[in-house]
């Protein structure tokens, strides 16, 4: 039996605006096992997202615990969840985790040195594998969408992360780009590392090892 990689348990999430009190995360379990692809679906405000922020540490729950490898990520100071988040999770979410001002190459090599990785080889495979050394002296705001979709997909991929979340990785790609970017993903399991995408795209779903579905904010 392969061992627990991520393990949330009983995630809560409120959002309050004044009197308004939105529950986006209801007590939401969810266990990863080293190498699974597990997709999330759900409709348009089901949480999602916010689960998604969860799990990489990028947001806190307001109840519930989040361990990736054994190590707790949530409730700590910001500093030691970054700390923890460049060493054990790659993201790639639809608010980009591309820097502006670095081309994609350094964008690379920054993400393998805050995680204390700097790994030169496995840059360069990454450029290949995504057919990004033509554009990997580009800064972001140069690139098309599905290059765009690559050189984010590299930077998540950079330090052999335990897991790699993808919030909707493959929106505006067209059908072939997709294919690559889950094939990339798929490939990642083959060492143990959990692949977690949330998406609307059926051709996630067919990509996944199960899917869970999201409604009002817990996993049915
Ligand atoms: N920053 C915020 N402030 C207030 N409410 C929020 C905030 N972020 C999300 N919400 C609310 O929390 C709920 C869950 O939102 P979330 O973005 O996680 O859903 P989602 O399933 O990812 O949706 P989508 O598929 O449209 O991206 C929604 O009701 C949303 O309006």
């Amino acid at each position: 039996m392969s061992p627990v990689v991520l393990e949330a348990t009983g995630l809560y999430r409120f959002y309050r605006a004044g009197e308004e009190e939105t529950a986006a995360l209801r007590g939401v379990t969810l266990r990863a096992l080293a190498g699974e692809f597990i997709g999330i679906s759900g409709p348009s405000g089901s949480g999602k997202s916010t689960l998604m922020a969860c799990l990489a540490g990028l947001d806190e729950p307001d109840g519930g615990t989040v361990r990736i490898e054994g190590t707790r990520l949530s409730h700590r100071p910001e500093g030691e969840r970054a700390a923890l988040r460049s060493r054990l999770v790659g993201v790639m979410f639809q608010s980009g985790n591309l820097i502006e001002h670095l081309t994609v190459r350094r964008n690379i090599e920054l993400a393998q040195r805050l995680a204390g990785r700097y790994d030169p080889a496995w840059q360069a495979e990454l450029l290949a594998e995504l057919r990004m050394e033509q554009r990997a002296d580009s800064r972001p705001s140069r690139l098309s969408g599905g290059e765009t979709a690559r050189a984010a997909l590299a930077v998540a991929l950079a330090t052999h992360p335990a897991v790699v979340l993808a919030d909707e990785p493959t929106g505006e790609l067209d059908a072939q780009t997709e294919r690559e970017v889950l094939d990339l993903l798929r490939d990642q399991t083959e060492q143990g590392t959990v692949v977690i995408v949330a998406s609307h795209s059926a051709a996630v779903a067919h990509a996944a090892d199960r899917t869970v579905t999201m409604l009002d904010g817990e996993i049915r």
